[in-house]
């Protein structure tokens, strides 16, 4: 069991994954046996003596489920199984009729502390309850056996009353699966949430929120990506013995060394920042730059303000011009008016290395955009959701994709921010941050970030690793910043951020 990290595989990555495994002797039994064993180890971890509840479903989710169940009753633990439908696949309908108890329909379940949620994994194909699914009768127990004697019939629970007979009405799984997660005091998804797609992290029935998710093999986009992500609590990636790879990864800690004996305030970067008609912004965004390590920071704009330690100089093309420029940062409080076209069209032909935000983003629609893609100087622009519709339009596809495909168009390292801020490369590579603090929903922040991005560039990393490592040291700044904190507090904390190198 290890914290969620590595690869990103999509529904059918993992498929294949599967599939290579399986071309290298394992059988669809074999991976199922050793996925049980692995989420038996890990629910008796969390269970302690504690009496669960495993509902299964038709697949090999539910398959992952009853080996799981058996494996925990043969050591010892009390477990109950219920099910939705007869299991579907020959590796569940085997590991099925290997669980030595009963099968209760999922409708009559009765609640347990610990709920086990083996339902869908990344074969849901439609929300819960969708028309065609087909639902177990109340009355009739599944499969061989009956409810065995020491799990005598049990009274029917209120929330059963709602349970529709004929699938075609009511919503009566995911009603149960909430009422079944509201009485448990621990609740853990195998693989995924049921109820959640794989692959664009979309939440398609009104499902709980479980405390933790057993992934088996590697992440999936939906225990990154929101809604969904929400829905999946502490993530664990169980190794089920399929290996797996992906451009896709998720986003870590970077490797960040502290500055050499021989360091010099150029050779740790140069950030210079194009201010505009806000230039709190810029300034902020100044701040997180030295304070996400960079050696001279330089604010291009009219007025003086801010510590003493940014250099100020009136924007001008001989001031743009310096070569020791490492990053010039555009966007934060830029504006959109004349001067700020005028200032965009005198960064975008210098030969640095750029980072571009917030209203220049506004500008670049159009021709700007297309000239960009040709330069081939590094790139980082870090759209927020409203600036990359805007840039790019918007579309229902996965977040992920929709990076993708806006760094290739842009020939540029894509910062699509959010709950789930994805980085992209024009390579098709991309690592996604997992769960940064929802206080960061606040005024200001994106300009830190954007500072803290430019730092990194300066300092010479390549523009995907200065981007992760800037949207690393931001989640971990606003991590250290805690509840209600202002954009000021999170510039001052990259410090700190910076420091748990
Ligand atoms: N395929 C393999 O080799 C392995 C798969 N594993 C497990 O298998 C899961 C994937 O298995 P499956 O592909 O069988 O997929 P699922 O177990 O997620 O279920 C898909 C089945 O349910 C049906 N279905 C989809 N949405 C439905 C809905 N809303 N209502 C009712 N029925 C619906 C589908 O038609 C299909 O029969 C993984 O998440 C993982 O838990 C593991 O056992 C490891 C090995
Ligand atoms: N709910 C949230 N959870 C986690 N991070 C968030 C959330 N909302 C916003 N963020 C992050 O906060 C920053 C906001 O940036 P942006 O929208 O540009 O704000 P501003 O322009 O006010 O600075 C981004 O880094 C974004 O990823
Ligand atoms: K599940």
């Amino acid at each position: 069991m290890s914290p969620l990290a590595g690869p990103i595989l999509t529904a059918a990555e993992i498929r294949g994954a599967e599939a290579s495994a399986m071309a290298a002797g394992a059988t669809v039994d074999s991976l199922m046996e050793r996925a049980g064993q692995q989420i038996a180890v890990a629910v008796r971890r969390l269970a302690g003596a504690n009496a669960i509840l495993v509902v299964c479903g038709p697949g090999n989710n539910g398959g992952d489920g009853y080996v799981a169940a058996r494996l925990l009753r043969e050591a010892g633990l009390k477990v109950r199984v219920a099910a939705l439908a007869e299991p579907k696949t020959d590796a569940a309908k085997a590991a099925r009729a290997a669980w030595p108890g009963g099968v209760e329909p999922v409708a009559d379940a009765q609640p347990a502390s610990i709920l086990v949620d083996a339902l869908f994994g990344t074969g849901l194909a439609r929300p819960l309850d969708a028309p065609d699914v087909p639902l177990p009768s109340s009355q009739r127990k599944l499969g061989s056996q009956a409810a065995s004697a020491e799990q005598p019939p049990q009274e029917t629970p209120a929330s059963a009353g709602v349970m529709a007979r004929n699938g075609a009405a009511a919503t009566p799984i995911t009603a149960k699966l909430r009422a079944l997660a509201q009485a448990a005091t621990l609740t853990i998804a195998i693989d995924l949430p049921s109820g959640v797609t794989t692959d664009d992290g979309r939440v398609l029935s009104d499902i709980p929120v479980f405390d933790i998710t057993l992934a088996l093999a590697a992440a999936k986009p939906s225990h990154l990506l929101q809604p969904a992500a929400r829905h999946c609590g502490t993530i664990r990636i169980l190794d089920i013995g399929v290996a797996t790879t992906s451009a896709a990864q998720v986003l870590t800690r970077p490797n960040l060394p502290p500055p050499g004996p021989d360091a010099h305030k150029y050779t740790r970067g140069m950030v210079a920042i194009v201010a505009g008609s806000m230039p709190g912004a810029a300034r902020l965004a100044g701040i997180a730059a030295m304070r996400a390590g960079a050696g001279y920071v330089l604010l291009l704009a009219d007025d003086h303000s801010g510590p003493d330690a940014l250099v100020h100089k009136p924007f001008a093309p001989q001031a743009i011009a310096d070569p020791r420029i490492g990053a010039l940062l555009i966007g934060p409080g830029l504006g959109r008016d004349a001067d700020a076209v005028a200032k965009l069209d005198a960064t975008l032909v210098t030969d640095h290395p750029l980072v571009i935000d917030g209203d220049a983003l506004h500008l670049l629609k159009g021709n700007r955009l297309t000239t960009l893609a040709t330069r081939d100087t590094p790139l980082i622009l870090t759209p927020h959701a409203g600036e990359f519709d805007a840039l790019f339009g918007a579309s229902d596809a996965s977040k992920i994709k929709r990076a993708r495909a806006a760094a290739v168009q842009a020939n540029a390292v894509i910062v699509f921010k959010g709950a789930d801020t994805v980085i992209a490369g024009p390579d098709g590579a991309v690592r996604v941050a997992p769960g940064a603090s929802p206080w960061l929903s606040t005024a200001g922040t994106g300009d830190v970030l954007a500072g803290a991005i430019a730092a990194m560039l300066a300092s010479g990393l390549a523009p995907l690793e200065a981007a992760s490592a800037g949207v690393w040291l931001h989640g971990e700044a606003a991590h250290r910043a805690g509840a209600a904190f202002i954009a000021d507090d999170l510039a001052q904390a990259l410090s700190a951020a910076r420091a748990t190198e």
